[in-house]
């Protein structure tokens, strides 16, 4: 089994710092070809949401591993989150235990506020409210403190290990601790050698909350949901054919991924790098045989771009951008 690093949550949880990313992987059986062979190769640790539609193709995979007595539940660490239309102190319960039920277990390690803003819920299709334009009608301001207290209320009752935040910006997580009781675990946000979002990891690692970047490898699949949301394709970083990086990868032999995936862990941050692909999902978790070395590691971080690079700005297919509690301002 491949050797692992760990992030340190509350309570002695440990969460492995290499997940599986498994947002747009709804194919039932590429599913569950990439779950079995990513269990195989060692990873504990996936990463998923109430949006992703996978959740119940995850349980199935999960429940044969259980029985089978591959694994015992405690082995795994799994994540799902709380999304948009559950953002209402009312929801919160309801959207947790639909998760748990659809992944067939009693708990999950952690789960996540998926966004900051909410959107009003459509009683009669269990989806977003549309208007006229067919376009999703937000929530007002969201009460931070109220859902959070919600969220608080899910460790209680054992539903989950611990709680975090997505997508939350640094004003909005100082309003979750100020009335935080339980305080946020953890933080997923978009994190890649371009985009090292360095003011909010300090932050939270000066918070103890630890940090789980989505799409470390700079999402090469983004385009193709933009079209499927029927929108322009956008100019994408592309990290993984930079050339310091590359050149980095040459002396390590190793791969652009697993450069780009091994700073992040040498940053103290975890990944959840997405693939149903057998030997992308063995590449990117054999990162623990190898370390950047000073200058490495700094020749990285002068890849730093910042706000041009975000993937996930929302302005594309999204009426969000105005909202009060839209997180990405620039
Ligand atoms: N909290 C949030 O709001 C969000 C959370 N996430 C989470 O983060 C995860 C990862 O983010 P995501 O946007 O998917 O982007 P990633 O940066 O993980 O990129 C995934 C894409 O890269 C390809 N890929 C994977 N490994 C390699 C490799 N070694 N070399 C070349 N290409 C590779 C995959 O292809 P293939 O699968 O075909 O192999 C896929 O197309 C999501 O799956 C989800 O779990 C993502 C977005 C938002
Ligand atoms: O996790 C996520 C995956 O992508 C979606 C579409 O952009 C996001 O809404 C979401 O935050």
């Amino acid at each position: 089994m491949t050797a692992n690093m760990y992030l340190n949550l509350p309570g002695g949880l440990k969460m492995p710092a290499l997940g599986l990313g498994t947002w747009q992987a709804r194919d039932r059986d590429e599913l569950i070809d990439a779950l079995n062979c990513a269990l195989e190769l060692g990873y504990r640790h996936i990463d998923t949401a109430y949006i992703y539609e996978n959740e119940e193709i995850i349980g199935d995979v999960l429940k044969e591993w259980f029985t089978s007595g591959k694994l015992k539940r405690e082995d795994l660490f799994i994540t799902t989150k709380l999304p948009m239309i559950g953002i209402h102190p009312d929801r919160v319960e309801f959207f947790m235990k639909k998760s748990l039920e659809s992944l067939q277990l009693d708990y999950v390690d952690l789960y996540l506020v998926h966004f900051p803003l909410g959107y009003k819920y459509d009683d009669s299709t269990g989806g977003p409210l549309l208007n006229d334009r067919q376009q999703i009608v937000t929530e007002g301001v969201t009460d931070q403190a109220a859902i959070w207290k919600k969220m608080e209320e899910q460790v209680d009752a054992g539903r989950t290990k611990t709680i975090g935040l997505s997508n939350y910006n640094i004003t909005q997580i100082e309003t979750v601790l100020k009335s935080a009781r339980i305080k946020p675990a953890n933080l997923q946000v978009e994190l890649h050698v371009y985009l090292q979002q360095r003011a909010l990891v300090d932050f939270c690692h000066e918070n103890d909350i630890t940090v789980v970047a989505y799409s470390p490898l700079a999402s090469p699949c983004y385009n193709k949901f933009l079209e499927e949301l029927g929108t322009e394709p956008k100019k994408l970083p592309e990290i993984l054919s930079d050339p310091v990086v590359n050149k980095i990868a040459k002396k390590h032999s190793k791969t652009p991924a697993q450069i780009v995936l091994r700073f992040l862990l040498q940053r103290g941050i975890g990944a959840v790098p997405k693939s149903v692909t057998p030997e992308r999902l063995q590449e990117n978790i054999n990162i623990f045989d190898f370390a950047l070395d000073d200058n490495e590691f700094e020749e990285l971080w002068n890849l730093e771009v910042g706000e041009d690079a975000r993937v996930y700005d929302f302005r594309r297919g999204f009426n969000l951008v105005d909202h009060p509690d839209f997180p990405m301002k620039r």
